[in-house]
């Protein structure tokens, strides 16, 4: 996503969706987090966390040349006629054995199943081999059993015949072909994936090393603000943005070590930044307090850091946007209208955790038809709640960002560039899949 930075009313600074992106990592890279030790996880608590170390193979897989069918192992020169020579036509793994009609008897010996340790098979033998099972010293080939005469598995000592011209390696999955002793598996900054939780036990390891989790503490801000369960007054709001905060932080990988509310009351902010009731956040993810109005607690008590900016991101929703270093804590100030709180965190935060290191990738964007007419701004990037049908992109309500419960059921969002004029249904657009 690009959105041009440059002026914007009120005398604010105006910054590029990526160039603010680039910055929230910044503050992330540059707090405490950094500076914690990766730790070792067991497998069972290693979903979703990120990896931190290149994983190479410390052993090869497959471990031993093993069976890829149930099936009769072969040497494959028994099977040729001239007594040795492959025909190199037929020789790639899972073809069949060529035109020859002939058929070759050969002498049942040992059955190998998986998990068993074969003998060597001896010369004009054919062992029963187990898919998985290792084949036998000497064999080099597979006859799937349905192709042997009969297509049964008979006991050592029977006579069996199978296609004359067997290519060697057919059906044999040779030690190390998936990944060698000391090859690389996964490369540092990978999310472990199911996939790659499975791979990294086929490896034969309990346990890997991976980044230290966010602590993010989550603070909510204003005097019209009432949690949950709690009877506003005529002129107050139920928090929406500290558990929309909470479960989108959770979901990225964070461990939450805070939740805190604080009215615009600059004392009561102060003193809960340097608390030490709670184990201390790497990163505070702040809502509301920072743009125009006159009890902007987050602005006026963050702005008298050194290290602290507050700026208009050239994107809508989210355009207000704050940052500030104290003490290794990083904070990054997301605005108050709740939509604009959550794409501030899906657009601009996600994706800066994930280019720290410090969370899942940014979702995958696609191009697909919008299913309504949407409208360009100029000068900012749109983002545009929207449900995903499998084709098309569907808009949820309105541009405006209070409009949370018309966002309830978003699973993805449209991203317009900075334009001007209509762009009409049918129209392909960015899609990001959350
Ligand atoms: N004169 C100007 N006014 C505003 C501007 C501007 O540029 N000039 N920007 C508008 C935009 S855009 C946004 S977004 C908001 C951002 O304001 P703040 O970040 O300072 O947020 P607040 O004023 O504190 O609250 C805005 C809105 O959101 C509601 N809110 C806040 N916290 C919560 C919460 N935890 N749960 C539910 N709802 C919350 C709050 O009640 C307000 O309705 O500023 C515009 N104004
Ligand atoms: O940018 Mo505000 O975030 O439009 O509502």
């Amino acid at each position: 996503m690009a959105g041009h930075g440059g002026r914007h009313g009120h005398g604010h600074r105006s910054r590029g969706v990526d160039e603010h992106i680039a910055a929230i990592q910044g503050v992330i890279e540059r707090s405490r987090w950094s500076d914690r030790a990766t730790e070792e996880v067991a497998l069972e608590d290693a979903a979703g966390r990120v990896l931190a170390e290149e994983l190479t193979a410390p052993i090869p897989l497959p471990r031993f040349d093993d069976s890829q069918m149930d099936g009769y192992a072969v040497r494959a020169a028994d099977t040729h006629s001239d007594g040795g020579q492959d025909d190199s036509a037929q020789k790639e793994s899972g073809q069949r054995g060529g035109a020859d009609p002939g058929l070759v008897e050969l002498l049942v010996a040992a059955t190998g199943a998986a998990g068993h340790e074969p003998a060597p098979l001896a010369p004009g033998t054919a062992a029963p081999v187990m898919t998985g099972a290792p084949i036998p010293s000497g064999a080099d080939a597979v006859v799937p059993v349905e192709e042997a005469a009969p297509s049964q598995f008979l006991a050592e000592g029977a006579t069996v015949r199978v296609p004359s011209g067997q290519p060697s390696g057919r059906f044999v999955r040779p030690a190390g072909s998936d990944v060698a002793r000391g090859g690389s598996v996964l490369p540092p900054g990978m999310i472990l994936s199911p996939v790659a939780i499975g791979a990294i036990a086929a490896l034969g390891l309990q346990r890997v090393r991976v980044r230290p989790r966010l602590r993010v503490g989550i603070l909510t801000t204003g005097d019209e603000v009432v949690e949950p369960g709690q009877q506003p007054s005529a002129a107050q709001v139920h928090n929406a943005n500290a558990a929309l905060l909470c479960a989108q932080l959770v979901r990225l990988g964070c461990r939450v070590t805070a939740v805190r509310h604080v009215i615009d009351d600059d004392e009561q902010l102060r003193t809960l930044l340097s608390s030490s009731d709670f184990e201390a956040p790497d990163v505070w993810v702040s809502s509301g307090g920072i743009s125009e109005g006159a009890f902007e607690v987050v602005r006026r008590v963050l702005s008298a850091e050194p290290d602290s900016e507050f700026l208009h991101v050239a994107m809508q929703p989210g355009g207000p946007q704050g940052l500030a270093m104290i003490e290794g804590t990083a904070v990054v100030c997301l605005p108050g209208n709740p939509v604009s709180t959550w794409v501030s965190a899906e657009a601009l935060l996600r994706p800066a955790l994930a280019a720290a290191g410090a969370g899942p990738e940014a979702p995958r964007a696609i191009t697909a038809e919008c299913a309504e007419d949407l409208e360009r701004l100029p000068g900012r990037t749109r983002i545009i709640r929207a449900r995903w049908d499998g084709h098309r992109a569907h808009r949820l309500g309105g541009y405006s960002s209070h409009l949370l419960a018309s966002a309830a059921a978003a699973d993805a969002l449209i991203v317009l560039e900075p334009g001007e004029g209509p762009v009409p249904a049918g129209e392909p657009v960015e899609v990001r899949l959350l």
